[in-house]
């Protein structure tokens, strides 16, 4: 029985988490909050799982390093300094970060890559996703996940290569830009839409959760995974052998 700790124990995804270990026959090891020490649930944790906020992520990665226990990632909004630091976290202990644990966004990863693979620059891509009216950061995770895996499909740079938050005069699309757009609203849990647009044709491939407990299945599941394995950054697709 795997002892889990959870970062955001009292947030949405906390909640859910919290019903996915007790589903999955694992212990609840305690919840870090807003002021807490992560240190203290790290201590009495077999593996940490953060769903919390990215101000939170440095001293969580130091937690987990200090007691030597894996660590699931699903914290978004982060930026290159946050992925610098769970590199380096990576080194010592075993991590997976990721905007989206689900298995349907994990797959639909896939078929983005081999879509924009397939059709090439000529199909401009647009990534439209829409959240529920609580969350804080956009694009969300999982969009720039698809963004990304769509820009490995073209063999492009996606930060050199984004057109996110259009307003007034923009001017005409740039050739072969990746762009986004966020609604929010509600209480959606997660809808992504990567449209492919061509000349008098479109192919839209779609992800909808209906629910969080997809996302808190995914996280435990990729937890019990992590537990064991060597030091080094992990994804969803090595979890579930995509
Ligand atoms: N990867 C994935 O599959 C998914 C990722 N997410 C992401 O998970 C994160 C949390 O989402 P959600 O549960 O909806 O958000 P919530 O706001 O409901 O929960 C976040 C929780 O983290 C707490 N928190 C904030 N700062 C800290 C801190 N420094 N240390 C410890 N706890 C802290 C918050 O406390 P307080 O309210 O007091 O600030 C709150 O309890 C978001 O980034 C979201 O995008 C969500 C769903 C799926
Ligand atoms: O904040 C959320 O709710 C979600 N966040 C993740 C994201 O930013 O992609 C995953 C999911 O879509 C729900």
């Amino acid at each position: 029985m795997t002892r889990i700790g959870i970062i955001g124990s009292q947030g949405r995804m906390g909640q859910a988490l919290q019903d996915a270990i007790a589903d999955a026959g694992h212990e609840y090891a305690g919840g870090a909050d807003q002021g807490d020490d992560p240190r203290e649930l790290s201590s009495k944790a077999d593996l940490l799982v953060d769903f919390s906020a990215p101000g939170a992520l440095e001293a969580n990665l130091a937690a987990a390093r200090e007691a030597g226990i894996p660590i699931v990632i699903g914290t978004t909004g982060l930026e290159d300094t946050h992925h610098a630091l769970i590199g380096d976290a990576a080194s010592d202990i075993a991590v997976l970060q990721t905007g989206n644990t689900s298995l349907g966004v994990t797959l639909l990863a896939h078929l983005v890559e081999q879509a924009a693979s397939k059709l090439g620059p000529d199909w401009d891509i647009e990534i439209v996703e829409m959240h529920h009216r609580m969350k804080v950061d956009a694009p969300s995770g999982t969009a720039l996940l698809l963004g990304e895996a769509a820009a490995k499909g073209r063999s492009i740079d996606l930060s050199a290569n984004s057109e996110r938050g259009r307003d007034g005069h923009t001017g005409k699309r740039a050739e072969g830009a990746i762009g986004f757009a966020a609604l929010r609203g509600g209480t959606v849990a997660g809808d992504h839409s990567v449209i492919f647009a061509g000349s008098e044709e479109r192919i839209t491939l779609t992800h909808n959760a209906e629910n969080r407990m997809i996302f808190a299945r995914g996280a435990v599941k990729a937890g019990a995974w992590l537990i064991g394995r060597r030091a080094g950054r992990y994804t969803m697709t090595d979890v579930l052998g995509l």
